[in-house]
């Protein structure tokens, strides 16, 4: 193929080689890489997609219309190594008629994994214990000390019951949950396979002794969990977030925690990321922190790697993607 008929593919990570082997091997893709495990500057991004056929994202960066124009008119695909796609314009991107590819599956085990590893953390709160240790502040075996809250015999809700919703799902049931209640537009048939009852949001949050956010980023679940949420959760309940930070109103969080009007938190995902080191959710030691490491096994991330390079040289070639967002 000659130089002019290349196609031209900007990624904008390091991505696991899995992906990268993928695109290399492509004849008719000349691939830029922007070589680091740090997000490319805008004003990089802004320059190096110019004229690309191809733009191979990560969700920590926001393809928004002026990305969009600066690529240019050649742009015909973007693929995104994540399953959300809340960081892309949709609208904007529909209208210059660019396809999306994305990567849901995937990550639906190691996501879920993660999550209920981060509600056991919380509950139990372990990164407290882990700490003592270290410190010297363990002294003896104490009735009184570090106890936390136990899943067996509790009432799980869960908001979003998609595809890793029903993963955490079926994760807990064999911790004993009596019940678990899902809320959402409407009943899901899948449901029935961890006996989910499906019920209004506010019964959930009442009733519910662990409430788990697990959908997606959209303008009906933007700052969900406010004031007026927490208000109506337990004091000995623990909130779990492993969707989007944006899903939850952080200074409400933070005065539901300080106040006492919930137990603890657990967090995978923040506003914004990094969640900057003096955060006054960092100094409460009922909020556990992680930084946005659901899908990260290395099995999970070289598969999502390759299903994003998939995506894209189908998208380039105008065939079928494995994983093609309807637009
Ligand atoms: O948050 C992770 C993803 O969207 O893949």
């Amino acid at each position: 193929m000659s130089a002019s008929q290349m196609m031209k593919v900007f990624v904008t990570r390091r991505i696991p080689q899995e992906g990268m082997k993928l695109l290399q091997k492509a004849s008719m893709c000349d691939v830029l890489l922007w070589d680091s495990d740090e997000p490319v500057p805008h004003a990089e991004l802004l320059k190096k997609v110019k004229g690309a056929h191809g733009l191979l994202c990560l969700l920590s960066d926001q393809i928004d219309a002026e990305v969009l124009d600066a690529a240019g008119p050649n742009l015909k695909v973007i693929s995104t190594m994540s399953v959300g796609f809340d960081h892309l314009a949709i609208n904007e991107i529909k209208k210059r008629g660019i396809r999306v590819g994305y990567t849901p599956d995937v990550l639906t085990d190691a996501t879920a994994e993660l999550t209920v590893a981060l509600l056991l953390a919380t509950a139990r709160r372990l990164p407290e214990g882990i700490q003592e240790v270290k410190s010297g502040g363990w002294s003896s075996w104490k009735p009184l000390w570090l106890c936390g809250y136990g899943l067996s015999g509790s009432t799980v809700g869960v908001i979003g019951l998609g595809r890793i919703g029903l993963a955490i799902a079926r994760r807990l049931k064999p911790f004993g949950v009596k019940r678990l209640l899902y809320s959402g537009r409407q009943p899901k048939p899948q449901a029935g396979e961890v006996d989910g009852e499906h019920v209004a949001l506010d019964s959930l949050l009442c009733e519910s002794d662990f409430v788990v956010v697990s959908c997606s980023l959209s303008p009906d679940t933007q700052q969900l969990c406010n004031k007026e949420f927490f208000s109506k959760m337990k004091n000995t309940a623990v909130f779990i977030n492993t969707s989007r930070g944006a899903v939850v109103n952080q200074e409400d969080l933070l005065e539901a925690l300080t106040s006492g009007q919930i137990a603890a938190a657990g967090l995978d995902v923040t506003t914004p990321e990094p969640l900057p080191t003096d955060h006054p959710l960092l100094r409460l030691n009922n909020c556990v922190v992680l930084p946005h490491i659901g899908s990260a096994t290395y099995s999970t991330r070289g598969v999502m790697a390759q299903l994003s390079a998939q995506n894209l040289l189908c998208g380039l070639t105008g065939d079928a993607m494995p994983n093609e967002l309807t637009l």
